[in-house]
C-alpha cells in the first residue's frame, strides 16, 4: 500500500503529477471530489456552491474535514490498487489526516516552482484571473491558500520535487516516485527506515 500526496501552490504542477499518475493506471483521489460529492449530497450545484460547501464542511466539522472525508474513497481505490495519489491538499491539518491514518505508508511530495515561472504557466494554461478564478490574480490566489496552511503543508512535505525543468523532465520525476524507483526517496528511506 502507498499514498501518495502532492502539495503546491497554484500552478505548481499539480494537475500534471495526476495526470501522470492517471496514465500509468494509479487511482486520483482529489479533494475537489469531495466536496463536489458533498455539494451534489446537499442538493445544491457541484459547479456553482462548491466554495461555500467546501467552508461551509469545515466550520461545521473542524478544518480537517474534507480530508477526512476523503478516506473513505482512498480506502475504497486501496482495494484494488496499490497505489493512489491524494490530490489538492492545502494544509498540514490535513496532512496530519493522512499521516494518522496511512503511516510510513503516505509520501507528502511538495511541487515546487517560482512565483514568475508559475505564473507565465498559469497564463499559457489559459486559464488565468480573467474568468475561472473570478478575477483573482495569482499573488491573491497564493496568499488565500497560505491562509489555510499550505506553507505548513509544503513543509511537513517527505520528498520536494523541484518544478522548474521541462515538462517531460518532470513527468520523468513523478512517474519514478509513483512506480517507488525514485532514487533520492529511496535512500531516504535506507538512510530512516
Ligand atoms: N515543467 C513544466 N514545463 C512546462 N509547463 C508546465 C510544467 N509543469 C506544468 N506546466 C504547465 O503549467 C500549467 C500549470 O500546471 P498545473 O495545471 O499542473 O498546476 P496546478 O498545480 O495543478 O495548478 P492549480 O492549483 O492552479 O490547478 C499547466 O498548463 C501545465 O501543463
Amino acid at each position: 500500500m502507498h499514498v501518495i500526496g502532492t502539495v503546491g501552490l497554484p500552478g505548481s504542477g499539480k494537475g500534471e503529477a495526476a495526470t501522470v499518475a492517471r496514465e500509468d493506471g494509479i487511482p486520483v483521489v482529489t479533494m475537489g471530489d469531495v466536496v463536489r460529492q458533498e455539494t451534489a449530497d446537499r442538493g445544491l450545484d457541484p459547479a456553482k456552491d462548491h466554495g461555500t460547501v467546501a467552508q461551509a464542511l469545515r466550520e461545521e466539522n473542524g478544518p480537517a474535514a474534507i480530508a477526512e472525508r476523503s478516506l473513505p474513497m482512498i480506502e475504497d481505490r486501496l482495494e484494488t490498487h496499490e497505489t493512489v495519489l491524494v490530490d489538492g491538499i492545502r494544509s498540514d491539518v490535513e496532512v496530519d489526516v493522512f499521516e494518522d491514518e496511512f503511516g510510513d505508508a503516505f509520501t507528502l511530495v511538495s511541487i515546487e516552482a517560482p512565483f514568475e515561472v508559475r505564473a507565465e504557466r498559469i497564463d499559457d494554461r489559459g486559464r488565468d484571473a480573467s474568468a475561472a478564478e473570478g478575477g483573482e490574480d495569482l499573488a491573491a490566489r497564493d496568499e488565500r491558500e497560505r491562509g489555510f496552511g499550505m506553507d505548513d503543508a509544503m513543509e511537513r512535505a517527505d520528498v520536494v520535487v523541484e518544478n522548474t525543468d521541462s515538462l517531460e523532465a518532470f513527468h520523468d520525476r513523478i512517474r519514478s516516485l509513483i512506480r517507488g524507483t525514485d532514487d533520492e526517496k529511496r535512500a531516504e528511506a535506507e538512510a530512516d527506515p
